[in-house]
């Protein structure tokens, strides 16, 4: 209603509404007054009143070009208070109840007492964390037309940096799609300029962009004409019907990307250029002397160069800016991955368009929104708020999920969690798809009074040739340049942490800067998430063990951090820094429980105890809280049942190596790796992964443990119903009053491992487990069975 009412009375009724008038204003207020509105009643609201003013009467009420809405509790936080209550309740009775030596089966019961108190204070503890993450949440709203009103001759220059690693599982195709899609933001080209870094220094990825930047030429002015969106030619053409796609421009320009991808996939097949390609660009003489991927030296070609009066799209405008960049690579000198790759596409780039604002996206995120560029602006030069902001980062979304997203998401991350950090001064860095000032990345720190403007003009004409540019940017990018300097330490991305980017921005925030979180109804992003259970286990390792080595590096969020962030943050970077510990809680839980069913030990209250009711309330009331809210984040029943799975085997697997390695560099004996995602799948593979069936695949660790679990907690529920019906040793009724919490523990473990014993013992399609680990797990998690029986 009061949408229309601001529409109607168009002109000046600031007067009449005041939460309309403190949002065009940007007047501090608006924190008492947004509750009364929810977040799309702001947004249309302060729609309506754009349309109403001339532009040339408003501009000076125009001046904030973002707006900050506080998110209104769903309901969850009375719960949250209950189950926290309840939480205090189950440990109270676990210290009050704790076995006598001796009692009830021997000393056994009392430590496995013991460990379950243990590590019901963890998930406790734990739980708090993750409420930080949802008390105070904001969301944020650009106006993008105010920002075009104020600064149109004035925008900066932006910089956007691609990073691949390996042609072979990072198709050239897939990259100059990203490639593409950034060319052709709803931006001036003549102040955007690309960048792409090959880390194999490939000449088939080099070979596919020079194609790309004779594709461009249509392509943008294809994009801009028809208003295109998503913008990666790949994903627009399957976006369309076959009805949409009848007239001629349609035709030709599908017809041009075709054969451009034909020719690259030919390429790709025969593992290298033509010769007849090699004659017609001379550039490929650089791969004179390479010889191989991990040893070669830097290359750098600027394929199409802004300030180049004669290089024009079809229509005679202007094209951004396109390098290729190869960093040298050596055996001898440490890479340090795609933080190495940063930095040098930093000093590349500062001397080419050194554009003061960046952005990074991953080779396999391509822009999905053509208007991102000045959705970030609008952060970056909010004349209230943007002094203090070094990165705009959006959410990684995945175009390749399926439905119930079998192998989880990171929705609720992204829907709910990020909202909350924004909350208290930044979400943190999670690399692909953010913005930053250029400044913060090299390591400056903030300060009220220097502000940094942006504003800039188009990039000068060269004086030098560019075959000597290249050249003496080459060294840049050479692997000794850093030697004996503070790049990776104090200027530029940080190295030594496989999460880089998480590192970087804690110490970003930690200079006294503060980020933003940026989520637009349409995406801004689209990426290509894993697609086997392996490749997903792999990268949460990663991700989960960089975040522990942050918590116990110098840069600790506990540590470091303290004093310079906001409390809320801290237990945030907290939440996430503690992924991996979680695994000894988790295995516990998973394991001691069940094994205490063969022998008729109880670890939980009776039915009939007073103590009962706190377990069955966090127990309840965690579920539901947590089933609400995947569901409120647009995910479904299936999915949320999904995740559940992942979470479990995450824990007990990815968490599990995460920590031990983590211990092992503490004490120095293990190297920083970083295993690249696959972005390419089988065919047979992808079918399953439609299908939603989850593919094990290949023999590996991380598998045997979790099958090895799945049989254990399968040996326990049958080993139950075993001496429930053949040795009657105690009646039905009897079991389940003392044990009912046990035995439905066991049975959900049970059940949430299905579709792992259908692998295990029934699929015959390659996504089964391997027969070696059947072996291995039925052993060994036989013989902790009978071992147990034994000893216990
Ligand atoms: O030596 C390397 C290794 C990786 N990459 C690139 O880094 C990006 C991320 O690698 P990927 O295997 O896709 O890892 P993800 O786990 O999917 O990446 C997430 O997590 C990383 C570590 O936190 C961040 O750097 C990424 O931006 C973020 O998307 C890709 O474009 C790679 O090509 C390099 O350039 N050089
Ligand atoms: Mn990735």
């Amino acid at each position: 209603m009061a949408t229309e009412k601001a529409a109607e009375d168009g002109g000046d009724h600031r007067q009449h509404h005041p939460i309309l008038a403190n949002l065009i204003t940007g007047i501090k207020e608006e924190e008492q007054v947004e509750r009364e509105l929810d977040v799309n009643e702001i947004s249309e609201l302060c729609q309506a009143h754009c349309k109403g003013i001339p532009a040339s009467q408003g501009l000076d009420q125009r001046k904030a070009t973002t707006e900050v809405c506080e998110f209104d509790d769903d309901g969850s936080g009375q719960l949250a208070e209950k189950c926290q209550t309840m939480y205090q309740q189950a440990d109270h009775f676990r210290l009050c109840n704790i076995p006598k030596p001796g009692e009830n089966g021997g000393g056994s019961s009392r430590y496995g007492w013991l460990g379950m108190l243990g590590a019901e204070l963890w998930f406790g503890f734990y739980w708090l964390l993750t409420q930080s993450l949802r008390w105070n949440r904001v969301h944020r709203h650009t106006f993008r037309d105010r920002l075009l009103l104020r600064y149109e001759n004035e925008l900066p220059r932006v910089d956007v940096f691609v990073c691949m690693a390996d042609p072979a599982i990072e198709p050239p195709v897939m990259v100059i799609n990203t490639v593409l899609s950034v060319m052709a933001y709803n931006y001036p080209p003549e102040k955007l300029s690309v960048y792409l870094s090959d880390d194999a220094g490939s000449e088939l990825t080099f070979y596919a962009l020079l194609e790309a930047s004779r594709f461009a030429k249509n392509w943008i002015p294809y994009c801009k004409k028809f208003n295109v969106e998503p913008r990666s030619p790949a994903a627009y053409f399957a976006s369309l019907s076959v009805s949409d796609q009848s007239d001629a421009d349609f035709s030709k320009i599908k017809r041009l990307y075709e054969d451009m991808a034909n020719r690259i996939d030919v390429a790709c097949k025969a593992g290298t250029v033509s010769d007849q390609a090699k004659l017609e660009y001379k550039g490929f003489s650089k791969w004179d002397s390479y010889t191989s991927k991990k040893n070669h030296a830097a290359i750098l070609q600027i394929l199409i160069d802004s300030r180049d009066e004669e290089t024009k799209d079809i229509d005679g405008v202007r094209l951004p800016t396109l390098v290729y960049m190869a960093r040298e690579k050596h055996p001898q000198h440490f890479h340090n991955f795609k933080a190495g790759a940063m930095n040098a596409l930093l000093r590349v780039s500062s001397e080419i368009s050194n554009g003061p604002v960046i952005l990074n996206v991953d080779c396999d995120m391509y822009s999905n929104n053509s208007n991102s560029i000045q959705d970030a602006l609008c952060f970056f030069m909010d004349e209230e708020r943007s002094h203090e902001i070094a990165f705009v980062q959006f959410p990684q979304s995945f175009e390749n999920s399926t439905k119930n997203e079998i192998y989880g998401s990171l929705r609720v991350l992204d829907e709910v969690e990020f909202h909350g950090l924004d909350g208290y001064g930044g979400p943190l860095y999670t690399g692909t798809g953010c913005f930053h000032r250029r400044d913060t990345l090299y390591g400056r720190e903030f300060s009220k009074e220097a502000r940094i403007d942006l504003k800039s003009s188009c990039p000068e004409k060269m004086e030098e040739y560019v075959h000597e540019l290249e050249e003496r940017l080459e060294r840049l990018a050479s692997s000794m340049y850093e030697e004996n300097t503070q790049w990776g330490n104090e200027i530029g991305l940080k190295y030594g942490c496989p999460v880089e980017d998480v590192l970087t921005g804690l110490t970003i925030q930690c200079k006294g800067w503060k980020s933003v979180y940026y989520r637009p109804k349409r995406k801004g992003f689209l990426g290509v998430t894993a697609t086997t259970l392996d490749q997903i286990l792999v990268q949460h390792k990663r991700w989960s063990e960089g975040d522990l080595m942050i918590l116990l590096s110098k840069y600790s969020p506990v540590r470091y951090g303290l004093g310079k962030l906001n409390p809320g943050l801290v237990l945030g970077y907290l939440t996430y820094c503690l992924w991996s510990p979680n695994c000894l809680a988790t295995l516990y839980y998973s394991i001691v429980p069940s094994l205490y069913l063969l022998r008729g030990t109880s670890l939980f209250p009776q039915v009939s105890s007073k103590w009962f009711l706190p377990f069955a309330y966090v127990i309840i009331g965690e579920l539901i809280h947590s089933f609400t809210e995947f569901l409120w984040s647009g995910g479904t029943v299936l999915g949320w049942w999904n995740e559940q799975r992942i979470w479990l085997y995450k824990r007990t697997s990815s968490y599990i190596f995460a920590f031990l390695d983590t211990m092992l560099k503490l004490f120095g004996s293990s190297n920083t790796t970083f295993i690249v995602t696959p972005k390419v799948t089988d065919e047979d593979v992808l079918l399953r992964y439609k299908q939603e069936k989850m593919e094990f695949g290949s023999a590996s660790s991380m598998l045997t443990i979790l099958s090895t679990l799945a049989m254990l907690n399968l040996f326990c529920l049958v080993g139950l119903v075993k001496i429930l019906i053949l040795t009657r040793e105690f009646e039905l009724k009897y079991a389940f009053e003392t044990m009912a919490l046990q035995i439905l523990l066991c049975g959900v473990l049970v059940f949430v491992n299905m579709p792992l014993y259908n692998a295990l013992f029934f699929r015959q399609d390659k996504g089964k487990i391997p027969s070696s680990i059947v072996v291995q797990s039925v052993v060994f998690a036989l013989s902790v069975c009978i071992s147990v029986e034994l000893v216990l």
